[in-house]
This record gives C-alpha cells, structure tokens and sequence, in this order.
C-alpha cells in the first residue's frame, strides 16, 4: 500500500450516476433526449471525457456489456479486476470446469447413489447474472459422469435482455440438453420471484416451492409457462412442466446454482437450503461462482483478490468517507467499491436511504432521491468529511423498466439532484466528480431475433461521461480524450491530495 503523500488536497464528492452512458442522439436515447440542463452545462464547462465501463476495459470478455457489480468494483479498484464471468469462461475453455474436483465428486456421488442432479440459474446469454453457455458445459459435464437424471430449474430474465425472449431462451435450453444428451426442464419461474434481493420473502418462496418441491401450475411445455406471463418475462409464474415427474428434490440430490453473479440469487439459496434443511433433505451444493449467502456454499471458481483500492488507500491515509445510496444500489458505493469486502472501516460511515421501493418504477421515476440528495447535502456540509460517494440509482433503475418516457424523467429529476449537490460542493469548497457505471438509458430499444425493435431496459457496451468539476474552479486542465473506469480512484486520490495506490493501474487524469 502507498504511504499517503503530503501534497494538501481538497475535499470532494464522487458521485455514481448509475446507468449514465453516451451515445450519439438517437430515437432511442432517453438521456439524449431528457432536458439535463446542469449535466450539460457542467460537462461543457469542466474537464470532461467519456470512461470505458465494459468489456475487456473492466475485465469482462470482449463485447460484454456492464454491470453495476463489476462498475463499482472498478471504480474502487483503480484497475480492471477479472470478473465472475470471464473466470468462469477461461475455467470452461480450459477444460478446468468439467474437472473441478468438487464438481466431479459430486456428480460421481450421484451417479454412485442414483440421485438428481438439479440446476438452478437465469436462463439467458444477458451475461450479468448468468449465461446459458455456462449451463451448456454444466450439462456435458453430468452426462459425462453418468449422473442418471438432471433437472433444470429455469429461471425467465427479460431485464438483462429484451422482454418477450424467454420462449426463445427456454427453447434453447432444451437444445443444450439435446445436445449434451441429458437434462429436462422441471420449472420456470420469472427473475421478479426468484431473483428478489430486497428482503420479499414471499416471493422467494414460491421459487423455493417450485424447485424444492415441484409446486406450480401445471404447464404442458416451458413456452406456455413463459407465454401465460401478463406482466412480461421477468414475473413468469412459477410453473411445473405435466412430465416431469420426480422433479422434486429428494434427499441425496445434488443442486448447483449457476448465476455467476450473486446479489440476486444468495436470498433464495438461502431459503431454499433451509427449507431443504427444515424437511429433512441433505442435498450437496455447490454454485458456479462465489455467493455471497448465509450458508457456506462451495463455488467451482474463486474470485479474484479485489484488494489495495480506494477502501484500504482511504483508510490507510485516515480519509473520512460517507456512502450515501438508496437500498436497490446500497452494497454498490459500500461492497462492491471496497472490492466485496464487508470489513467495518472506523473511517467509513454508511448511509442507506429507504424509502418506499417500487414494483414498478415507470410510476415513480423520482424514487427516494430527494433523500438522497439531501443526505449527500448533509454529509457535504460537515467539514471532518473528507469524501462522499454516492450513486444516484433513477437512470439505471427506471431505464430497467425499458419504459422511455419513464426515463427521459428519471434523468430529468437525476439532473435536479445534481443541481443541488453541484451547489453544495461550491459551497463547501469540494471538487465533484460524476462517472456512470455502465450504459442503460442511453439506449432503450434492441434488436429481436426477428428483426423486430423492442424495448430494451438493460445495459450496454457504452463508454460513460466522467467529468471533474474542480475545487479551484479556475483549474480547466484538459482530460484525457478516453479514459476508463480504473482511472477513477486514482484521479480521487490525486484531488484528495495522495498518490495513486500501488495496486492500481489506472492513472489520475488531472
Ligand atoms: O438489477 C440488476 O440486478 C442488474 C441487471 O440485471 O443491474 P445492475 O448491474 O445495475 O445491478
Ligand atoms: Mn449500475
Ligand atoms: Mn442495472
């Protein structure tokens, strides 16, 4: 770790503008389109450039686009970090997955007691929580082991890629399995049940009903399950295929989760392993990647060291910071910037606004960001607070609902909030420095397979805006004409006034 240098800096905020991407005006760019008039002003006048935030830039496969997880891991980390998905890829491509030794164990324990082998996971190549591809050599794997009956247990997305596609999707899960040669689909049940993070323990026990215990409509294909869906693909309701008998779980199973992402599958792992606990099953599980559960689940692919960022500079040098967020991206300015590490920091203090959440944001493109904003106002204000982050979450959050006119508000209201805290830092002699995470709202259509344009509310593979609006508000340096999100902690610690940390490639751009 970097000794702090002496060079005396200026307080600041940095503030996340969850989902803020950059493309050229289109009919379907909402931040393009939305009335920002302090965004603009503030990026034509200050040092400004536009930041990578996906793909091999963060340390995705090349063309990935962003997520919040790997955003914010970045932005801490001050270098691109190796994440979840492209670990578990080179673990595939290398041949290392199918001979993970805890995988083959398990699946040779199966194949030894004739137990089922059940696979739980998102099923789309959305390639924020999960991929198909991954299910594919999980699959090969089983039938390579002879495990005598493998139970797919699929999850519907229409978030992370165009809503109305899990027919398609769950098509082709059913052709992996062909091709694989074993495999069947037990359920479906859309990601707004099984994939809740926020606590709504009634919803993750309909998905614990369906895969636990076969619990759900009876459906005659997968394709009816997702096509009886009135409120899209993210709320499929959970639904058993007529033919698969004996998909519930019986003691001696085997279960492996296969979203590589966890924030939003951890809540029914660990539901359903209590459940699975309570009913006296004993069930050996693993997951894909490294969960983040109650329960000490064995992953097949370890994360990487995310260690020696913005935290552990920040509390190396005493540096006091505020983290200020509403609830749906609070573990984004706290876990993932300090690099999933949950350690308490005496020098942190964390801020988590709640308010009420939404089933449906379209109706409350505002959110809680009037709280917000008045917390990161709050924190400004007082002088023993060195830094406040912040993530502003209206421009991903609502453009998620892939509802345009919906969005073009949200970034409206992000611009308002921005006023207020553009004002506050002047006021309290910080610098401001504002970098998206990702792309999302500023592209809000997609392409079908059918050539069709939908609505699309996910991510996207463009740079982001990054812009620093200095203390000294004389100081007009120029940035760099690209920049990544792993220049982010080190041009913090640059206006904080310390040296970029040892473990970081990115540079300070000022
Ligand atoms: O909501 C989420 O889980 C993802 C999209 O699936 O978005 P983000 O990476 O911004 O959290
Ligand atoms: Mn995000
Ligand atoms: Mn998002």
């Amino acid at each position: 770790m970097t000794a702090p240098d002496t060079t005396p800096g200026d307080p600041g905020i940095l503030l996340v503008l969850d989902g803020w991407g950059h493309a050229p005006p289109a009919a379907d760019n909402a931040v393009d389109a939305a009335s920002t008039p302090v965004l603009d002003e503030l990026t034509g006048r200050y040092p400004s450039t536009l930041a990578y935030a996906s793909g091999e830039a963060v340390g995705l496969l090349p063309g990935t686009v962003g997520n919040s997880e790997i955003g914010h891991m970045v932005i801490g980390a001050g270098r691109p970090l190796p994440y979840d998905s492209l670990l578990v890829q080179q673990h595939i491509d290398s041949g290392e997955l199918r001979e993970n030794p805890r995988l083959v164990s398990l699946l040779d324990a199966l194949a030894v007691r004739g137990g089922a082998l059940h696979l739980v996971g998102l099923c789309s190549d959305g390639q924020i929580h999960a991929n198909v591809g991954h299910l594919s050599e999980l699959l090969a794997a089983a039938a390579a082991r002879r495990v005598p009956r493998v139970w797919i247990h699929a999850i519907t997305d229409g978030r992370d890629v165009a809503d109305g596609t899990a027919e398609t999707y769950l098509t082709q899960v059913t052709e992996l399995a062909a091709a694989a040669g074993t495999g069947a689909i037990a359920g479906v049940i859309g990601r707004g049940y099984a994939m809740d993070k926020a606590g709504n323990l009634d919803l993750t026990d309909r998905a614990v009903h369906l895969v636990a215990d076969a619990e759900g409509t009876e459906v005659n294909t997968a394709a009816e399950a997702a096509n009886a869906s009135e409120r899209g693909d993210e709320w499929v309701d959970p639904s058993i295929l007529r033919d698969a008998p004996g998909a519930r779980i019986a003691d001696g199973d085997g279960l492996v989760w296969f979203n590589f992402r966890s924030d939003r599958i951890q809540q029914l792992a660990d539901r359903l392993l209590e459940h699975l606990a309570a009913t006296a099953r004993t069930v050996d599980t693993l997951s894909l990647a490294q969960y983040d559960t109650r329960a000490d689940i064995p992953a097949l692919v370890q994360r990487a060291d995310a260690s020696g960022g913005l935290a552990d500079e920040l509390t190396a040098a005493g540096v006091r910071s505020v983290r200020i967020a509403e609830a749906e991206k609070f573990e984004h300015v706290t876990y993932y910037i300090n690099g999933r590490d949950s350690t308490a920091r005496s020098v942190e203090e964390h801020v988590r606004i709640t308010g009420p959440g939404a089933s449906d944001y379209k109706a409350r493109p505002e959110m809680n960001l009037d709280q917000v904003t008045d917390a990161v106002l709050d924190a400004a204000a007082r002088p023993e607070v060195d830094l406040v982050i912040a993530n502003l979450a209206n421009i991903d959050v609502v453009g998620h609902t892939g509802d345009y006119a919906a969005t073009v508000k949200a970034c409206e209201h992000t611009d308002a909030a921005v006023a207020r805290i553009a004002t506050a830092a002047a006021e309290s002699g910080r610098w401001l420095l504002l970098v998206g995470d990702h792309g999302n709202a500023e592209k809000m259509t997609k392409q079908a397979p059918d050539g069709t344009s939908r609505p699309y509310g996910g991510h996207t593979t463009h740079p982001v805006p990054l812009v620093v609006v200095p203390a000294n508000k004389e100081a007009t340096a120029a940035l760099p004409q690209r920049a990544t999100l792993a220049d982010v902690a080190p041009t913090v610690l640059h206006l904080l006034g310390h040296k970029t940390g040892s473990a970081m490639t990115g540079r300070p751009l000022l």
